[in-house]
């Protein structure tokens, strides 16, 4: 049975979706700051196999749930129903539930998903958010770029972020190419996710009628082509052998995120990320970290063989306390932390 949200309404479901880095986790909390007393619900969907994401949200209470590691395209999508039924049977409704879905996943299939849901009489499937990394969007390959335009086709509001990197006509250029692939879907430029809430939660945007699901029967494969390597520690690490490996962390692995610790300085928590070329390193405040965990890492690269068993090495030897690791003659590029590489 469905609890309705305090007004007697369906709770409304808003599903933030948007390629590896593209801003989503930054979304979010911004909507959290701005939730101007809205109560909300924030489901993620790691694709590592540790609940990292989770981590990132910045709630300060337990209103923030994670489901499976995975892609929730292909393999969780009965996962997450159980989860978000179990969620609204077992807890006071919020006013709102934010689900952002992994990096690598299919919007339409969790909205195909979401829709379910809603005629099964659980919630309400108000809006797709998809985000477009505009710094990074031309220099991805074509296959990226044409499965990002196609996942953006079927949102119902489009946020180009990270305004503040992009040069503009990269900018003029992504407009140009997403009205040409989608029809009138509002496009608006944003730097870490800072939208207007009202467009999010407001009554200016609604769920398109033409929502396009895949296939239910068609699973999508294209999760198999990424390989994701997650280390937990209950140890912190050497600051110097952390950063030579990110320096060398080569141009497949897409994406990496961590939140470490150093053994120089063991009681500041660090939040790392690369996307695309660009690594940073900084302080992360977020109280409900668990601490024992010192460090948690994933990284998400597409590449088979030998590269890859490289790359997991690389990363053992490091959250293992082992200084030393076997170098790659032919790393395409060097990170300063805190830079581009
Ligand atoms: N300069 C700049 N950096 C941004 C912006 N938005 C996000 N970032 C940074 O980009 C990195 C990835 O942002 P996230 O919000 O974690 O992206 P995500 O879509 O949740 O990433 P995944 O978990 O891989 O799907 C982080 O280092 C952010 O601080 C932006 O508008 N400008």
């Amino acid at each position: 049975m469905n609890k309705a949200a305090p007004n007697g309404a369906r709770v409304p479901i808003v599903l933030i979706g948007g390629f590896l880095g593209a801003g989503k986790t930054s979304l979010i909390n911004h909507l959290l700051v701005r939730a101007n007393g809205r109560k909300l619900a924030v489901f993620v969907n790691d694709f590592g196999a540790i609940n990292l994401d989770r981590d990132l949200i910045e709630t300060e209470d337990e209103s923030k749930i994670s489901f499976r590691n995975g892609c929730v395209c292909c393999t969780l999508n009965d996962d997450f129903v159980r989860t978000i039924t179990a969620f609204l049977q077992g807890n006071a409704a919020p006013d709102v539930i934010v689900v952002e879905i992994s990096g690598v996943a299919d919007p339409r299939q969790m909205g195909a998903s979401l829709v379910a849901l809603e005629n099964a009489g659980i919630g309400r499937f108000d809006a797709h958010v998809y985000m477009l990394d505009a710094a990074n969007f031309f220099d991805m390959g074509f296959e990226h770029r044409e499965m990002i335009i196609e996942h953006a086709a079927c949102a119902d509001i489009l946020v180009l972020n990270k305004s503040d990197l992009a040069e503009s006509r990269a900018v003029i250029r992504l407009r140009d190419l997403i009205s040409d692939a989608t029809e009138a879907i509002p496009a608006i430029e944003a730097d870490f996710g800072k939208v207007d809430e009202d467009l999010v939660f407001g009554p200016q945007i609604s769920r398109r009628d033409d929502f396009c699901p895949t296939d239910a029967g068609a699973r999508s494969d294209h999760a198999a082509a990424y390989t994701s390597f997650s280390v937990s520690t209950k140890g912190c690490i050497h600051r110097a052998a952390f950063e030579n490996f990110a320096a060398m962390l080569p141009r497949f692995c897409f994406r990496a995120k961590g939140l470490v610790r150093f053994i120089e300085d063991p009681t500041t928590l660090l939040l790392f990320n690369l996307v695309s070329t660009r690594a940073t390193l900084e302080k992360f405040g977020q109280k409900n970290v668990q601490p024992d965990n010192k460090c948690k890492f994933v990284m998400i690269a597409k590449e088979s063989g030998e590269d890859l068993a490289w790359l997991e090495s690389s990363l053992h030897s490091v959250f293992n306390g082992k200084t030393s690791r076997r170098d790659r003659s032919d790393a395409k590029t060097k990170t300063e932390l805190g830079h581009d590489r």
